[in-house]
């Protein structure tokens, strides 16, 4: 049994680090995103966030901090857990907390947010993180009762512009406005940027590309030496 408000507490003012490869790349392999899971929790991580039901079986596994999982169909759209039955099945493979997209768009199965987050309360003990693109999308999912929001979408719908870092200005509006506790996501690339969302009142942070993603970093040496 989960206890939420422990679980919650156990994560405020820490580092989420999100372990995902892409398809097709040379890491996209549960073992290996598993074993990234284990060096970042050696780093400090306090939870991992990671992708598709064997990456999240295979982590819960392997390391003793709570898991964030999700199951991305897609790329554009809603494509973050998009439906009640990939959020099942995301905890049934072993995440306490399962990251759904957040916004106010229609999702695939016809229900709603709220028809969503409703099920997965009644049907498990997870705890259900809204991955979200704006304030509206963040007001409307503390109202239909998600436990926590997360910046996710950022630069990712068409409501707010991609910021080179992170999107803080949508931070500041989120830790204002809500009484949930807010994570900061989406282009977090520096231990500075990291420092500065907490600073903004962020309940944790998560990072993925600059600590997960090695071809995206070597991309950013490489541009740096052809400019
Ligand atoms: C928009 C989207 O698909 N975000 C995904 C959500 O799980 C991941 O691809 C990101 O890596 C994650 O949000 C962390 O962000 P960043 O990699 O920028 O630190």
């Amino acid at each position: 049994m989960i206890n939420k408000s422990e679980l919650v507490s156990g994560l405020r003012g820490g580092l989420v680090v999100s372990c995902q490869a892409y398809p097709g790349e040379p890491l996209r392999e549960p073992e290996i995103m598993s074993r990234m899971a284990q060096a970042a929790v050696i780093g400090g991580a306090v939870a991992i966030r990671a992708q598709g039901l064997d990456d999240i079986k295979l982590i819960h596994q392997n390391v003793t901090v709570p898991q964030i999982g999700l199951w991305k169909v897609g790329v554009d759209g809603v494509f973050i857990t998009p439906t009640l039955e990939h959020a099942l099945a995301v905890i049934r493979a072993g995440a306490e907390i399962v990251a759904i997209d957040g916004t106010r768009r229609k999702r695939p199965d016809g229900l709603t947010v709220r028809q969503t987050i409703e099920a997965i309360h009644d049907q498990t003990d997870a705890l259900v993180m809204a991955d979200v693109g704006d304030l509206d999308d963040a007001l409307a999912s503390e109202r239909a009762g998600a436990d926590l929001v997360s910046s996710t979408l950022a630069g990712y719908t068409t409501s707010r512009p991609r910021t080179e870092g992170p999107d803080l200005e949508l931070l500041a509006q989120l830790t204002a406005n809500l009484r949930l506790p807010v994570f900061a996501e989406g282009r977090i690339r520096t231990p500075e940027h990291a420092r500065v969302c907490l600073e903004a009142g962020a309940h944790a942070v998560v990072v993925g590309t600059a600590i997960t993603h090695p071809t995206t970093i070597t991309r950013w040496f490489t541009d740096a030496l052809t400019r």
